[in-house]
């Protein structure tokens, strides 16, 4: 089955359609349990720009997604519906149903596997217009780490309000939007120290910033208390009552919350069984002998019965819903438009996103301004994050003084020149691991989060790339300064300038190209994997270091060509260099050994087939390196980030490849 992108998408994405903004005609009645406190602040708050309603219908949705290496699996049955403006609409079904996979559908998330189409106010949806209107909160509450829940706030605001409002009309929306998600009790509590409830919150408030018009959930209330679900939901509703369209996804909800939507949408296999709203559940199951008991929950009699506990109902409910295309149960008048002409734009003319408000959905804050707060956010993590950046330091300082102990004093010691080269092939490895480690274990997670505000249109990846690589590198290279000093000393290395700024030099080199391999391989594996496969790489590029050296003639033409690219055996070939090479004079011979062999550095040059290397190639050749994992790890991130046919080609390569290492 062919499983490509082919979801209908044009440029011409329709708008607005016609009702301005409030629960207009919602054909839901108030439900007495919804209480927004009085004195609540409008959540059409003073700075914030007016957005134009959207409705998103959908027809004819089928998801599957290989499994294996020849399997397939259908997770979304040819379903459609309508989710309309001014509404909280609920995707509820029971577990594996297919609602996250519906959400991410229809919000631009997962498009690749998808067929049908999908509609933005009755046209085909162009989904680089729709990602500019959706925002999406994820199921899970991922936030940047290391900062406070104020800092979240006005760093998000910096980076999407840009220069259209001034400062003190920034920090005003920062505290309004704190009181009204009640944030502000822990406006300095960092992050990884909130609650969930809390967290669920700051990831909402993260999103409301600059006032989107459609906002996606997946399950907002999984690890909620009562109140705070309820909260939430209280809360969505509020957004949902000023224009917005809401869409969540819910496991379970109890009454008191089932009463809170507007709109609901059930799913089972894949399949829609009930589309409407909440008061025409059971009428509707009764229709089909079904009878939820008196005093009990209608939400749970319907997952019951979508569950297959009374039968299997799903084929029989999906088809008297016409699978989400029979409207019937969206109205309170039941007797008429009994079927949706999905799709068809019979509201008459309108103005277009690009026409009504086109700059409003752009970036806005320059390239250079996002390149400015994310170095600034990240430089202001490393710093919070002490503990690490101690325990780094320290593994550094224990290394050089454990390798600095076993080459004590070798540098000038002409009977111990083979030992000093074994220190070059030490220092080699301490700069391949210690920066590599913990990127390995560190990196995945914050690609998740990198994917999260990408995709909710925070900033774009040149910024976010090059203040990853600006904020990492001089960290690196401080770090590795603790070593290089020390077991340079330690190991009485020639106490000369040109040497030790040398030695250095190759030393921070192979640090950051180790830690842009890490970062390379992270980008697209999980953690497990990836600290599975980063030292798994690394045997074969530490044996290619030290392969063939001194007999260099007869290395099989495989091997030599793998040989450029083990970036360790230029580093070797460079602290090699910058030690022993440009003439230096002879080392000292103890008296008490009758011989050293090896105190002229050139036969030292000699012994191990470097008499003819050249430091500056090797200088050259580790830069080149550095910037082609630099360049992988940038297409591997725009290849994770996209959605776009263009990608499909490697994005099927790694998929192969991890479909080996996964399975
Ligand atoms: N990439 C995938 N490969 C194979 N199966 C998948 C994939 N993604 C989802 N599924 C399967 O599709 C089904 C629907 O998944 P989905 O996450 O949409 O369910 P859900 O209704 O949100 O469930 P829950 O309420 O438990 O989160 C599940 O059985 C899941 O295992």
């Amino acid at each position: 089955m062919d499983t490509g992108i082919k979801l209908e998408e044009r440029t011409d994405t329709g708008v607005g359609n016609g009702k301005n903004g409030v629960n207009g005609g919602s054909a839901s009645p108030p439900s007495t349990l919804v209480t927004i406190p009085p004195g609540t602040p409008p959540l059409t708050r003073r700075h914030v720009l007016k957005r134009p309603p959207v409705d998103i219908e959908f027809s004819d949705l089928t998801y599957v997604v290989p499994v294996g290496r020849n399997g397939h699996k259908m997770i979304l049955r040819s379903i459609s519906g309508l989710f309309k403006s001014g509404e909280l609409t609920a995707i509820l079904g029971p577990s594996g149903a297919g609602k996250s996979t519906l959400l991410n559908v229809l919000a631009g998330y997962k498009t690749q596997d998808a067929t049908g189409a999908i509609y933005v106010n009755g046209r085909p949806r162009d989904m680089k217009q729709f990602r500019k209107l959706s925002r999406y909160i994820m199921q899970e509450d991922l936030l940047q780490p290391g900062i406070t829940v104020v800092e979240s706030i006005r760093i998000a605001a910096d980076l999407k309000l840009g220069n259209t409002l001034s400062r003190k009309e920034k920090s005003e929306t920062v505290e309004e939007i704190m009181s009204l998600l009640s944030l502000a009790r822990c406006r300095n509590t960092l992050t990884t120290l909130l609650s969930g409830g809390e967290r669920k919150r700051l990831s909402i408030a993260l999103e409301l910033v600059n006032n989107p018009p459609v906002i996606f959930l997946d399950e907002p209330t999984t690890g909620l208390d009562d109140v705070s679900s309820a909260q939430c939901i209280t809360l969505m509703k509020a957004l949902a009552a000023e224009g917005r369209t809401v869409i969540c996804s819910i496991h379970t909800p109890s009454a008191r919350l089932f009463a809170m939507f507007d709109h609901v949408y059930i799913v089972s296999e894949g399949q829609c069984v009930f589309a409407g709203q909440n008061q025409h559940i059971v009428p509707f199951l009764a229709q089909h002998d079904l009878y939820c008991p008196k005093h009990y929950n209608p939400a749970d009699f319907m997952i019951e019965v979508s569950s297959g506990e009374y039968g299997n109902f799903t084929e029989k409910l999906s088809k008297t819903v016409d699978n989400g295309r029979c409207f019937r149960w969206n109205q309170e008048n039941q007797s008429s438009s009994i079927r949706r002409p999905l799709g068809r734009d019979d509201r008459g003319p309108r103005k277009t996103y690009e026409s009504h408000s086109k700059h409003l959905y752009d970036f806005d804050s320059s390239s250079w301004s996002q390149f400015l707060i994310l170095l600034n956010r990240m430089i202001l993590q490393h710093r919070r994050n002490k503990g690490y950046l101690l325990l780094k330091a320290v593994m550094f300082v224990f290394v050089s003084l454990i390798i600095g102990g076993m080459f004590f004093q070798m540098g000038n010691d002409g009977s111990k020149t083979i030992f000093n080269f074994g220190f070059c092939f030490v220092t080699i490895i301490v700069f391949l691991y210690i920066p590599m480690l913990p990127v390995l274990l560190h990196f995945p997670q914050e690609v998740q989060l990198l994917k999260r505000e990408y995709f909710n249109r925070w900033y774009s990846l040149n910024a976010y790339f090059f203040a990853m690589i600006f904020s990492r590198i001089p960290l690196q290279m401080m770090l590795s300064t603790v070593y290089i000093v020390l077991a340079y000393f330690l190991t009485d290395q020639p106490m000369e300038w040109s040497r030790g700024l040398k030695f250095a030099a190759i030393c921070y080199l192979i640090a950051i190209t180790s830690e842009g391999m890490a970062l390379t391989i992270s980008s697209r594996l999980s953690i497990v994997n990836s600290v599975f496969v980063g030292p798994c790489l690394s045997v074969p590029l530490m044996l290619l270091a030290a392969y063939g050296l001194g007999d260099s003639d007869h290395i099989p033409i495989l091997i030599r060509l793998a040989m450029y690219f083990s970036y360790l055996r230029y580093g070797l070939e460079g602290l090699t260099m910058a030690i022993y090479g440009d003439n230096r004079a002879k080392m000292m011979c103890p008296t008490e050994e009758m011989v050293c062999e090896l105190r002229e550095p050139r036969a030292l040059l000699k012994e191990v087939g470097m008499e003819d290397v050249d430091y500056w190639t090797d200088f050259v050749a580790l830069v080149g390196i550095f910037v082609l994992f630099k360049l992988t790890l940038y297409v591997f991130l725009r290849q994770r980030l996209s959605s776009r046919k263009s990608w499909s080609a490697l994005s099927y390569v790694i998929r192969f490849i991890k479909s080996y290492i996964e399975h």
